[in-house]
């Protein structure tokens, strides 16, 4: 490991620069054994890209799950990015550690996988969509040099319009399509539980429920999937309820379509939940989890939709989405998914890549 933030700590901790040498070396040799990497398997290593709101709560997620063994946090905007690495520095005598560094895509040396939070965040009002010009303009010059630097890593998207970033990057790095993923609908798929099981008053891990299509406006919910230890909520879709069931679960689904404005209206930006969904996805994939996840991924022939990144459950592990599971929807479900995906596709259609 390059200790590229021994200065920082050397001048907070007032050490003497004559003894700098010495120091370096215990600092080495301390930061290794401690990290207790077993010697038949090389450091798990993580880039962040963009250490914004989104950025900045993935990495203090994944560091206090001890996700991984190396993080790099690169952003353009230096001051910033040196504060939050040295925040995060003074929290490692709390933790399992992680070497934690600051710098370039230059200094990756070939992650495992790359997480990508950079660009423009929406103002309240403002759809997930309507920043889709503004980031693809980041990603033409960013992607070339992931490429360049991080030949080998799996490739998660966050930023927004998540659905549409993927498909980006997928084409603009010539990546194969099972080393790219979106966030895509793992957090909304977590609203969708945590409001359902509020609802019945049982842990949201017990349910089976998925939201898929967008991480957007047009996503769709699940219904005739929702489950608890294999009792359906509703066989045939929502249209199978009572019509003051249905009330009461739409409300549910638009709370969840909702949620992303409600918060932004409030305090500006999503952060701990997606930090947490995020980190979800890389353990999936470094400890090679074989875990079905609504993340976004290139979809070609599934439920009549083609060439576009959307949302349906997957199979996530080291090879990053190795399946994507078609699942029998209801008419209707179908209707709404292919909607969804025609929204995305249009989109895709006016951009200059
Ligand atoms: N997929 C999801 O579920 C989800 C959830 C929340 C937010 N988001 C999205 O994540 C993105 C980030 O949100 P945020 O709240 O962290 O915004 P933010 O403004 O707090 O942070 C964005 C960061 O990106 C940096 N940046 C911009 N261009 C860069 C470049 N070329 N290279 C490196 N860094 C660069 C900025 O300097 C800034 O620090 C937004 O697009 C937001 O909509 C997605
Ligand atoms: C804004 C972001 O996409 C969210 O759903 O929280």
């Amino acid at each position: 490991m390059q200790n590229i933030e021994l200065p920082f700590i050397l001048e907070q901790v007032n050490v003497n620069l004559g003894n700098r040498s010495m120091f370096e070396e215990l600092f080495t040799e301390f930061t290794d054994r401690d990290r207790s990497i077993p010697s038949n398997r090389r450091p798990l290593k993580g880039v962040i890209i963009g250490a914004g709101q989104v950025g900045m709560a993935c990495a203090y997620s994944m560091l206090i799950q001890n996700t991984l063994d190396e993080m790099l946090l690169v952003d353009v905007n230096q001051e910033k990015l040196q504060g939050e690495v040295m925040d995060l520095l003074h929290g490692v005598p709390f933790i399992d550690p992680t070497g934690i560094r600051s710098g370039t895509l230059a200094d990756s040396d070939d992650p495992d996988i790359v997480i990508i939070t950079a660009g423009a965040k929406q103002q309240p009002g403002e759809t997930r969509l309507d920043l889709l010009n503004r980031n693809v303009q980041i990603f033409k010059k960013l992607i070339p040099d992931i490429v360049q630097y991080c030949p080998h890593a799996i490739l998660l998207l966050v930023t927004n319009p998540v659905d549409i970033m993927t498909y980006v990057t997928l084409k603009l790095s010539g990546f194969p399509c099972n080393r790219v993923l979106g966030s895509g609908t793992v957090l909304d798929t977590a609203r969708f539980r945590y409001l359902l099981a509020n609802q019945l008053k049982i842990d949201p891990r017990s349910f089976h429920a998925y939201i898929i299509g967008e991480h957007g406006d047009s996503e769709v919910p699940v219904w005739s999937k929702v489950n608890i230890s294999g009792m359906n909520l509703c066989s045939g879709g929502i249209e199978d309820c009572s019509e003051a069931d249905q009330d009461r679960l739409q409300g549910i689904f638009d709370q969840v379509k909702n949620a992303a404005y409600e918060v932004i209206k409030r305090k500006g930006a999503t952060s701990y939940a997606i930090g947490l969904g995020v980190t979800d996805i890389v353990k999936a994939v470094l400890r090679n989890q074989n875990r079905v996840l609504t993340v976004s991924s290139f979809i070609h022939g599934i439920n009549g939709i083609n060439d576009v990144c959307l949302s349906l459950p997957a199979v996530v592990n080291r090879e990053g989405v190795t399946r994507v599971l078609d699942l029998s929807l209801t008419p209707n479900e179908e209707k709404l998914l292919q909607n969804s995906a025609t929204v995305l596709k249009e989109a895709i259609a006016n951009l200059d890549l």
